[in-house]
């Protein structure tokens, strides 16, 4: 493997909020040398909505692909593959929109990118060299929500299981899990399942 390649090697890496795709993503890239590999989240590519209040942003469905700016997540992977750096959004989950500023994203060997609904645009799905979907059982997922939003991401109890039960669920059912047909690998217990990491580092070092 070499820091010199030309066309950067994609991963996707899907699946229902929580169940694992960030840890999987770190696990994976602490497998292979600091400089060949980065990781993207799909959650960068939320839509701004600043022009919104804040009442109005918590309305949004953020469990609906629309809520995601994928044409320019996958113009932005494009743009990698051929070498090139990219300006990416940053976003904010306490207050439900982009942060002003953006990063550079420069091209590495590999890049996983990581996101619930990554598999659901036709055109973004098809950039992706290599699809894994985390397949972790939705009250598990549920669980590590309630702690992971209420501790990270400045939600109340309540809030969390509102949404869960009006966007989160719903939404999971209809346009995440149908896409798990488009994984190359699906993958049990995510970030602690040593086997499929050990099976996907040893892919990524042959496909480099
Ligand atoms: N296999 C696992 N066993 C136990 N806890 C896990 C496991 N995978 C992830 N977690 C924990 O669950 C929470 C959500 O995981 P994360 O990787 O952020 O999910 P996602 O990126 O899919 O939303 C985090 O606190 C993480 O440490
Ligand atoms: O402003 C926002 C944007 C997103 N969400 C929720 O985040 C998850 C996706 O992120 P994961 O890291 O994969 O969990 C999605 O289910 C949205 O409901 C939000 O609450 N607010």
């Amino acid at each position: 493997m070499t820091a010199t390649i030309q066309r950067p090697l994609l991963v996707g890496i899907a699946g229902a909020s929580a169940s694992g795709k960030s840890l999987l993503a770190k696990t994976i890239k602490q497998r292979l040398p600091i400089e060949h590999i980065q990781v993207i989240s799909e959650d960068s590519y939320y839509f701004d909505q600043s022009h919104l209040t804040m009442d109005e942003r918590e309305q949004t469905n953020y469990d609906h692909p629309n809520s995601m700016e994928h044409d320019l997540l996958q113009q932005h992977l494009e743009q990698l593959k051929q070498g090139n750096s990219v300006d990416a959004p940053c976003y904010d989950f306490t207050i439900h929109t982009r942060k002003p500023e953006t990063v550079v994203i420069n091209p590495t060997p590999i890049i996983i990118i990581e996101g619930i609904m990554l598999f659901s645009h036709k055109k973004l799905r098809d950039t992706f060299d290599l699809k894994l979907f985390v397949d972790t059982p939705l009250d598990i997922c549920l669980l590590r929500r309630i702690k992971r939003d209420t501790v990270e991401r400045g939600r109340s109890l309540e809030s969390v299981i509102e949404q869960y039960k009006t966007t989160v669920r719903p939404g999971y059912i209809s346009f995440i899990q149908p896409t798990k047909e488009y994984a190359d690998v699906i993958i049990p217990k995510g970030g602690k399942n040593t086997v499929a990491i050990d099976l996907v580092e040893t892919k990524l070092k042959a496909m480099c």
